[in-house]
């Protein structure tokens, strides 16, 4: 028999075999008296003939693919798309879109999407610009989105609608919400923009206004947890290649050259992995989750001396967040924050090249040739890819679908290829890392033949420290497990197929049995 159990901050549902639904808000859960309305896309020539266009209200989607015949079921989203219902009639529809946080390329094809969407879907003409990101809504004017003025942005970088740290005050924002009369927004943003998007979703909710908040998840360093990956991550990889091909072409045209390329992520190396797994050129990659050391045996300095004796040249990729702690170890620590309260780094790329021009100039043996390259801003500046482009259209289209069906306080992301939407707290509770107990860390050192910088000691410490694995592309829910580890394993779930029984009883019942699975 399923059951339900949900309290204020989540929609949890349960069903038979271990099945969890972690739903998102919908306004029926706190607006009384609404009206709904015959989707608009029945009657549209595109989507009419196409058979089973609606969603199913009880489609959800499971957060793990690789399942054993016993596993529960576990963690479900819901799926997004079209609904059959609308709880907008198009004319009264007012939406705004706001970008926050750093650039990532695909946020003007996110803009161009919502805006197409809503106007060619569902017959929606009044969409707002906020002008440079949170503080636009109570500080800076508006634009006027229509199809026509966002018809070429995505062949452009950047986003049209400036973007900022910091300002983020809810009670100036939900005002200015209310005072213009808008009843969806759209956020595009990162981790802290969700974290901002959830506690406007709570003033509007606390407030009981009919506003619908949907974020679309930005980060060019996929540290957004939950989601396959992010948008902009593949075009910034792509990018990363011209960095790596210059390190590399200057490196193997003297003798013991040395290119280091700087790339982003801060608390995350998945730029830097894909980039060196996709290049073939990189001899080292250095990540913020896999510390490593300079001097001695297993070190850094050991092995660029040993690829310099058998190469002649050598590229070593480094991200952003990499090896802080060496860096604060040897330079004064500088405990400085930007706007929005992230920690700021210190040049990572620029203090490794002087360490290893040391290291060489100290041992006078022999003379190298490091150059060190800084993509960073010009690879997150770009347009984004075609395939990015694709991506960035269904996000932003299944943003609306949810808006338009009612749904609000969620994020929409794409989970195991399907597109759904995610509550926005299992987006914020945590930071989609590199795992380096999986495969993928794994392919990488045997790629590059690079130490791991770990002595056994600390490798039991990672291993017993594991994270479950990481959702990006194949290093999905793929680890081997022997039976020692399996034990250790989060329980994994498993999918009947699409004739599950579905109930959701309503209740405002805390569950803490459930624990939060990735
Ligand atoms: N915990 C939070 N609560 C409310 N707003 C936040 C929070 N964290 C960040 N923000 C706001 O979100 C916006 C973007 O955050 P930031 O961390 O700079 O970028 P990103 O969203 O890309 O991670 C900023 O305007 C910031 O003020
Ligand atoms: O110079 P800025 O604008 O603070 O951006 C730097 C940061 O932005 C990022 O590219 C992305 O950060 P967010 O997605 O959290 O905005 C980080 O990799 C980098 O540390
Ligand atoms: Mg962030």
């Amino acid at each position: 028999m399923a059951s339900s159990v949900s309290d204020s901050k989540m929609k949890i549902v349960h069903g038979e075999a271990g099945y969890i639904l972690e739903d998102v808000p919908h306004f029926s859960d706190y607006v009384p008296n609404l009206h709904t309305y015959p989707n608009p896309l029945r009657s549209n020539p595109a989507y009419s003939v196409v058979k089973q266009y609606f969603v199913h209200m009880d489609d959800t989607v499971p957060q793990k693919v690789v399942v054993h015949k016993d596993s529960p079921r576990g963690v479900h989203f819901r799926r997004a798309g079209p609904r059959q219902k609308v709880y907008f009639k198009s004319d009264d529809v007012h939406a705004c879109i706001v970008t926050c946080g750093g650039l990532c390329p695909g946020l003007n094809t996110v803009i161009r999407e919502i805006v197409c969407g809503l106007s060619y879907m569902y017959g929606v003409n009044k969409v707002l610009g906020i002008d440079g990101g949170y503080r636009g809504f109570y500080s800076k004017n508006t634009i006027t989105l229509t199809p026509k003025v966002v018809n070429d942005i995505h062949k452009r970088g950047g986003t049209i609608l400036g973007t900022s740290r910091g300002g983020h005050d809810t009670g100036k924002i939900v005002d200015s919400i209310q005072d213009r009369g808008i009843n969806q927004v759209y956020i595009i943003g990162g981790d802290g923009t969700q974290r901002g998007a959830s506690v406007i979703y709570e003033e509007v909710r606390r407030r009981g206004l009919k506003v619908a908040i949907a974020g679309i998840p930005k980060t060019i360093d996929n540290d957004i947890p939950v989601i396959d990956k992010s948008f902009g991550f593949d075009t910034a990889v792509e990018e990363a290649q011209r960095a790596i091909n210059a390190a590399h072409v200057e490196a193997e045209s003297v003798e013991n050259g040395i290119g280091v390329v700087k790339l982003m992520g801060r608390y995350s190396g998945f730029i830097a992995m894909y980039a060196t797994l996709a290049s073939r050129d990189v001899d080292c990659c250095l990540i913020p989750e896999s510390p490593f050391y300079l001097e001695g045996k297993g070190g850094l300095f050991e092995f660029v001396d040993k690829r310099l004796k058998e190469n002649g040249h050598m590229v070593i990729v480094i991200a952003e967040g990499a090896g802080q702690d060496l860096l604060t170890e040897s330079m004064q620590a500088m405990d400085q924050k930007d706007a929005s309260g992230n920690k700021l780094l210190q040049d990572v790329g620029l203090w490794i090249s002087h360490k290893i021009k040391d290291h060489f100039a100290k041992k006078d043996t022999i003379d190298i040739n490091l150059k060190y390259i800084d993509p960073t801003y010009m690879i997150r500046a770009i347009p984004s890819n075609a395939s990015d482009n694709v991506y960035c259209t269904l996000l932003a289209q299944s943003a609306v679908h949810g808006a338009m069906a009612g749904y609000t306080g969620f994020t929409s992301g794409l989970v195991n290829g399907r597109h759904t939407y995610i509550p926005f707290n299992r987006i914020t509770e945590k930071q989609n890392k590199v795992v380096i107990t999986d495969r993928m860390w794994a392919r990488l050192l045997s790629s590059t033949n690079q130490p791991s910088f770990l002595s056994p000691k600390d490798l039991d410490e990672a291993k017993k420290a594991k994270e479950p694995p990481t959702q990006l592309l194949e290093g999905n829910n793929c680890n081997d497990v022997d039976e020692a580890d399996e034990k250790e394993q989060p329980p994994t779930q498993l999918f009947e197929g699409d004739n599950f029984k579905y109930e959701q009883e309503s209740g405002n019942h805390a569950d803490n049995s459930i624990k939060t699975e990735n």
